[in-house]
């Protein structure tokens, strides 16, 4: 772990159940390879994750089953250690490369940009040469122009110790996002192609479908109805991405889906028992009754890897483990991460708080932040209505120090302010209702107003506490976050996961968290007069946000189009934010 994070707290623990084949999964790390070095439960860092898996598969060899790795993307984007480098992106391949994974597949984040794209086709694609698999995902060769699989399609092994026959496929969802420099297929027509329709008639003994897909998702269902179709038994294992959230889905008995949660958070475990090995014609009766699917939510701390391995302090860590660890510690100190612009007087919550209240980090951004930084200086007298998506923020803001990490943290985006001018007010005011709203109405594949807010709401299903958690007073300068609840002093806050398994998935007991819904985008009213409404307003808005708000002003009767949007601010919401502040939150924490 890195030198300046918590040390994680006892906690009562489930133990791993292991089975012939076992797997790892990452996904949604997001740039966290330092871990949380605010929240000792997920205080372990990308070294600590090496030597735990070096360490577990030591086990497994000692015990003849198997151990498979996999990372289901979005690796970029949330961190400071990601984000704050130049070129982005700089420290973290190398460290990430680190990490042998056996099945590793691309996430929308790592498409958003031109930049982005080619660094997996570059960099990326390499280091994992075999292993990454981009089942519907193209590149544009800046060279040639020509469209080229990122990777291969799939990929097809047998396993070191138990000789399981393995064919996984690596998707991502039907994403309309990227950069122009990727073409994502829709799952729907890849699973046309002759290449993928060949791949599901293989005789294997397991079909692994890792994905930045969600478990539940229209993707998933299309692939398992497709392998089904020629595969009434084979056993099927996906792993899924992109919600943030933790996750065990049935399609049937044999076919089940595990997703890892979000930001180095948590490490997904699967174990498999009773694969029959199948060969040729006796296949049928070879079938696969009686197998099991098990998961674990560990979370990503010392005090679980120590219990979960059998080892201590001093036997845990591997020498490979510790090197990567160091790597990040120089990369963190070569981008002053923990420089401090400013001591966040009180905790602001994404969704522990409910929206619109005086904890609530919505609430700080429209009220306190966008009036007093977005403003044009230009157009500061100009009636304005200023919208923002809720999913341009990312994570909450701990009480202390608030960190060059914590801008990115917050808010990785490259977004800027645009503005349409002279909007019909009448028109200009339903805009927010519209998008927050009319989404399901208006929606469509390419458009979907669910992707306005953050993951996390696209599907929750922990279990809301009965009533807000409590918290212990900050004392010292560095930011806290939950730290215990009064009702059960030995548990922490944490996650308490319902899935298709039950409610025992979380390695570690916790406390439940509040989650409270947030609205798709929020508004600043600015400069309106006091006693009449405006004939016409600025509506000024982030860019990711274009298309919808163009569609709502549609809705509203308005044709506006793309020719009609001019630039607002230069600066990104990142450093519109770090400038409010330097300006308004102290330095002595
Ligand atoms: N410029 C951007 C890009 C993305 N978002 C938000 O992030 C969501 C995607 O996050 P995942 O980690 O699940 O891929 C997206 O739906 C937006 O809400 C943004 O606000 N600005």
């Amino acid at each position: 772990e890195q030198p300046s994070a918590p040390k994680p707290i006892a906690a009562p623990i489930r133990p791993l159940p292991w089975g012939q084949l076992n797997f790892l999964q990452t996904t949604d790390t997001h740039g966290w390879l330092a871990g949380h070095l605010q929240e000792p439960q997920y205080s372990a860092d990308w070294g600590d994750y090496i030597s735990f898996a070096e360490r577990m598969r030591e086990k497994a060899d000692a015990i003849g089953v198997d151990l498979l790795l996999v990372d289901t993307g979005d690796r970029i984007e949330g961190n400071g250690l990601y984000d704050a480098s130049d070129p982005k992106g700089k420290y973290t391949s190398d460290i990430f490369k680190g990490q042998d994974i056996d099945i590793i597949c691309p996430g929308n984040h790592e498409l958003y940009q031109i930049a982005s794209g080619a660094r997996e086709y570059d960099v990326t694609v390499p280091n994992f040469k075999g292993k990454y698999i981009a089942s519907n995902l193209d590149y544009i060769d800046p060279k040639t122009g020509e469209q080229v699989p990122m990777a291969q399609r799939y990929r097809k092994f047998t396993t070191k110790n138990q000789g399981i026959r393995v064919l996984a496929f690596g998707f991502l969802f039907d994403f309309t996002g990227n950069a122009n420099n990727t073409v994502v297929q829709p799952v729907e027509e890849t699973i046309k192609e002759q290449w993928f329709q060949d791949a599901i008639r293989e005789k294997v003994d397991l079909f692994v479908v890792a994905g930045h897909v969600t478990l539940p998702g229209r993707e998933y269902k299309a692939i398992f109805r497709a392998i089904r179709s020629q595969n009434w038994d084979t056993p099927i294992q996906f792993f899924g991405g992109h919600s943030h959230i933790r996750d065990f889905h049935k399609y049937d008995s044999k076919a089940y889906g595990l997703q890892a949660g979000r930001y180095m958070e948590t490490i997904g475990w699967m174990s498999i028992e009773g694969i029959k090995k199948k060969s040729g014609e006796i296949e049928e009766s070879q079938s696969s009754a009686g197998i099991s699917f098990e998961r674990r939510y560990i979370d990503n701390n010392l005090f679980g890897y120590h219990y979960h391995t059998g080892l201590n302090a001093t036997t845990f860590p591997t020498d490979h483990g510790l090197n990567i660890s160091t790597s990040i510690y120089k990369a963190r100190q070569a981008l002053d991460l923990d420089h401090n612009f400013g001591c966040a007087p009180k905790d602001l919550w994404m969704s522990r708080a409910p929206y619109p209240s005086e904890d609530s980090l919505y609430t700080w951004l429209e009220n306190e932040v966008v009036p007093d930084v977005v403003v044009n200086p230009e157009r500061k007298d100009v009636p304005t209505l200023a919208i923002t998506n809720t999913g341009a923020m990312r994570f909450d803001i701990f009480k202390g120090a608030f960190t060059r990490d914590a801008t990115y943290i917050i808010s990785p985006f490259v977004s800027k302010y645009r503005y349409i001018k002279d909007v019909p007010y009448e028109s200009a005011k339903r805009v927010l209702t519209i998008i927050n709203n009319a989404g399901q109405v208006l929606s469509t594949p390419e458009l979907d107003f669910s992707q306005l807010a953050p993951p996390e709401q696209l599907s929750i299903r922990t279990s809301p506490s009965p009533s807000p958690p409590s918290y212990q007073p900050n004392n010292n300068n560095l930011q806290s976050p939950l730290l215990s609840s009064p009702n059960h002093p030995h548990l922490l806050p944490g996650y308490t996961t319902k899935d298709d398994g039950g409610d025992e998935g979380d390695d570690t007991l916790h406390t439940p968290i509040t989650f409270y819904r947030v609205p798709n985008v929020i508004q600043s009213a600015l400069s309106l007069p006091a006693d009449h409404d405006p004939d016409v307003v600025d509506l000024v808005f982030i860019d990711f946000i274009e298309p919808w708000v163009l569609a709502a002003l549609r809705f509203t009767g308005q044709g506006y189009g793309a020719s009609d949007v001019a630039v607002y601010r230069n600066e990104t919401l990142t450093e519109l934010m770090a400038k409010w502040i330097m300006k308004n939150w102290g330095k002595d924490c």
